[in-house]
């Protein structure tokens, strides 16, 4: 079990984490979500006493990480794949962290096979793609087969087959009763795979929740309609007490609205629809609601699907999709807020 209480850590007059009070418990995959500077990786370098909080607390099974006898026994830690020697082999820079953790060397082995990195095992890893760079480095949290596992965006430079592959594995460690705490920017990843939520923006927790409820809780539920008689169909709805807002693709969206009823209201006075559909708004579009007033890095300029009809669009508000792939099209402005996110081996310089 991860505990926090108040935990605060100021840069000179930025605060990077503000006064973070929650609980990450055994037995599921925790999601730790956050825009691009909420403090995500600060807090996590706290838990492992990379950096020292500035008040607060963070416990790991009661006690702080430099209370813990044998560390790597008690919690795994993924921050950042890159941060490998090199010149080693695979198998040494795991041997070499057993050594100095009093691990067997069994376990290299073992971790190694998790991994899937046997047969590279003897190559040095400047060699290795990111994909391999990542799967060495769980490896490395998982050489002390610790009760607590924490990653860093751990599907970070993975091809499908390998997110598919980390995916299973969080949930599999979960499964054991292991508590598996995952930081993500890649929401509908997390859909996936985590069962609860801790979202924080600007250093504030915003949101400790289970993924059911984030959704329920967050996101809008509305009914698309499509129709050739728009003019029309937009005074009916909106004499009916209705707001309509424009999709952006030429549908209509209504909020709260109820198939039954639009489609009743629309056979009443003899609309064409060509589409009727509930809609519920994906984790991206909950998240992106629920952060939209802690993003760092907001690309200007922009037309919001969602927006209601004739009203401004909100900067950073909901949009579907977490990849450049997921957008609307005509909507590109949303992808850079994510775009804008730096490689985790080019930051900060640290
Ligand atoms: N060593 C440091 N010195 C000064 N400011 C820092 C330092 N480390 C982090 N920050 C600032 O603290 C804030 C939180 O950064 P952090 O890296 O924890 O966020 P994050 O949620 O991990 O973001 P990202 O997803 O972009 O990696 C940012 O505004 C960042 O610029």
């Amino acid at each position: 079990m991860i505990e926090l209480q108040g935990l605060t850590k100021r840069y000179g007059d930025k605060t990077a984490v503000d006064r973070l009070t929650f609980t990450v418990r055994p037995g599921v995959v925790t999601g730790f979500l956050g825009p691009n500077g909420a403090g995500k990786s600060t807090t996590m370098r706290m838990l492992l006493g990379l950096d020292t909080p500035t008040s607060g607390d963070v416990r790991i099974d009661g006690r702080h990480y430099t209370q813990l006898s044998e560390p790597m026994k008690h919690i795994g830690a993924l921050l950042d794949a890159k941060a490998i020697h090199g010149g080693r082999t695979a198998y040494n820079h795991l041997l070499c962290i057993a050594q100095s953790n009093r691990i067997p060397r069994r376990r290299v082995d073992e971790v190694l096979e998790t991994v899937g990195l046997t047969a590279v095992a003897k190559k040095r890893s400047k060699g290795f793609s990111l994909g391999m760079g990542q799967r060495l480095g769980i490896a490395g949290a998982l050489l002390g087969d610790p009760e607590i596992l924490m990653f860093d965006e751990p599907v970070n430079g993975l091809d499908p087959e390998g997110i598919h592959w980390i995916r299973n594995l969080m949930k599999g460690l979960a499964a054991q009763g292991r508590t598996v705490f995952v930081s993500s920017h890649l929401m509908s990843e997390m859909a996936l795979t985590a069962e609860h939520l801790i979202v924080i923006g600007r250093g504030r927790l915003l949101a400790d929740t289970s993924m059911a409820d984030f959704i329920e809780k967050n996101s809008r539920s509305f009914v698309r309609v499509r129709t050739p008689q728009r003019e029309r169909f937009k005074d009916v709805a909106h004499a009916a007490g209705h707001t309509v807002v424009e999709a952006g693709d030429g549908a209509f969206e209504i909020q709260d609205g109820d198939c039954a009823k639009l489609g009743e209201l629309a056979a009443q006075h003899q609309l064409v629809l060509h589409e009727l559909s509930p809609q519920r708004a994906s984790l991206e579009e909950a998240f992106m609601q629920l952060t939209a007033e802690s993003v760092e890095y907001h690309a200007h300029g922009a037309v919001t699907p969602g927006a209601p009809v004739g009203a401004g669009a909100p900067q950073g508000a909901a949009a579907p999709g977490d990849q450049p792939g997921d957008q609307p099209a005509g909507q590109p402005q949303w992808g850079a807020q994510w775009a804008a996110k730096k490689p985790k081996n080019q930051k900060k310089g640290r």
